[in-house]
């Protein structure tokens, strides 16, 4: 395997997102909460769990003005902000809260956690047991509905009894819809971006090379490598190649890296790389370095689980529970979470907006198209909370 190192970016980048964080904006103070002993939806108790969270804004007396963001595979609880303590990155969505943004925290209270099963302060693999030692691969499996009883707790611990709004992208989306599904009181509005009601059998498929490449490798250990020199970096950083290939356009590949070598490299066939190979090793190292491998399986299975009609007559009978005014969003060059996919959730979701992203860089579009996603997000929160609330 290839040893990933930080490289300069040779060929054209991305144009970073507009309305970046700034000196002033609002910094979210990550926290902690505990939130008891968790049931699982497969079985098996996780004890004690520990929710890490972020927020911004004030909340309101009668705790109506909050709004859940979740985040996506391997985001965090960091939504806005510099990197720093805590945060070894910047924020993934910035531009869209603080004063006057999307996510006005002169008017919203935003709320984002880092998800059951993660690696960024809320209880996961590497978190220790009672016994002293890391979970390490002990830990059980987890599906999304586990996750949002997680933070249904946490909404408990703050005393918001009726999120104005849950919000996510991808496994993101998959919580948001979860949340609107299970708990339909609870959720006034609803926005689901590049996301699904149920894992398909392609997203299934894409998931399992990613995950042989962590336990195949020679120091995954079954998942109890915490202790050991090394762990599974090169497993991982396969795996997030093969993932960041499905998040992205292969147009959007082929414009901006073309057949073009890796410049200051030897020749091709001479120990050097194509610029889109030295692409895909950058994003890999990088990701080896802030992730942890045991919280990528657990996350990637507990998305290929992901079926909001499990035990409740299968989707649009789960679907037609939902009582929030809910935008769902598509991006039009995903080829991971279809448009087709966006559709099918809209059209069973009472009175659901479907709307498409333009985006030339497949399902990451809804992390990187910000000023799209902020109209859209806008919209919805001008809207008036919907006020039906269907008996299920
Ligand atoms: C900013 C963070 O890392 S936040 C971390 C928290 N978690 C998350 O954000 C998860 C979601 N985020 C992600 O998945 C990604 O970071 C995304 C979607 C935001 C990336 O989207 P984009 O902004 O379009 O980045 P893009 O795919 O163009 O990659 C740019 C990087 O590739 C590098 N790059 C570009 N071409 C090459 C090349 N030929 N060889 C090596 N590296 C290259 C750039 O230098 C740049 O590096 P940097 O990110 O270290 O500055
Ligand atoms: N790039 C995103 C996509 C997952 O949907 C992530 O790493 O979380």
């Amino acid at each position: 395997m290839t040893v990933t190192r930080d490289e300069p970016d040779t060929v054209r980048s991305t144009p970073r997102p507009s309305g970046a964080w700034r000196p002033g904006d609002p910094v979210g103070q990550r926290r902690f909460v505990a939130v008891g002993d968790v049931p699982l939806e497969r079985g098996g108790v996780v004890p004690e769990v520990v929710v890490a969270y972020e927020t911004w804004g004030t909340l309101d007396a009668d705790g109506g003005n909050a709004v859940l963001v979740e985040h996506a595979l391997t985001g965090d609880s960091h939504v806005v902000g510099p990197a720093g303590p805590g945060h070894p990155s910047p924020g993934w969505w910035e531009g869209l809260v603080g004063p006057g943004r999307p996510l006005d925290t002169d008017r919203w209270f935003v709320v984002a956690a880092n998800v059951l099963g993660g690696c960024q302060g809320t209880t996961g693999p590497a978190s220790p047991t009672r016994d002293g030692r890391p979970w390490g691969g002990r830990f059980p499996f987890v599906t999304v509905r586990d996750q949002v009883q997680v933070e249904a707790r946490l909404a408990d611990a703050l005393g918001i009894r009726r999120w104005a709004g849950v919000v996510g992208g991808s496994m993101g989306g998959m919580r948001a819809v979860e949340w609107a599904v299970t708990h339909p009181e609870r959720v006034a509005r609803l926005m689901v971006l590049a996301s699904t009601a149920a894992a398909t059998a392609d997203q299934i498929a894409w998931a399992q090379p990613q995950l042989l490449a962590i336990r195949e490798d020679p120091d995954f250990r079954g998942g109890d490598y915490y202790d050991a020199v090394r762990g599974p970096e090169a497993g991982l950083g396969i795996a997030r190649r093969i993932a960041h290939v499905t998040y992205r356009s292969g147009e959007e590949l082929d414009e901006r890296f073309g057949r073009a070598a890796q410049g200051g490299e030897q020749p091709l066939g001479a120990g050097g790389r194509y610029a889109v190979e030295s692409y895909l090793d950058h994003h890999a190292g990088k990701l080896a370095r802030r992730f942890d491998a045991n919280a990528y399986v657990v996350l990637t299975e507990a998305m290929s689980s992901h079926d909001v009609g499990r035990d409740r007559g299968g989707v649009p009978a789960a679907l037609a529970r939902v009582t929030a005014t809910t935008t769902v969003l598509g991006v039009d060059s995903d080829r991971l979470y279809p448009v087709r996919l966006s559709e099918e959730l809209a059209a069973g979701v009472p009175g659901a907006r479907l709307a498409t992203i333009s985006s030339r860089h497949g399902h990451d579009g809804f992390l990187v198209e910000v000023d799209q996603v902020g109209a859209h997000l806008r919209a919805l929160l001008d809207e008036p909370p919907a006020t039906a609330q269907r008996s299920v």
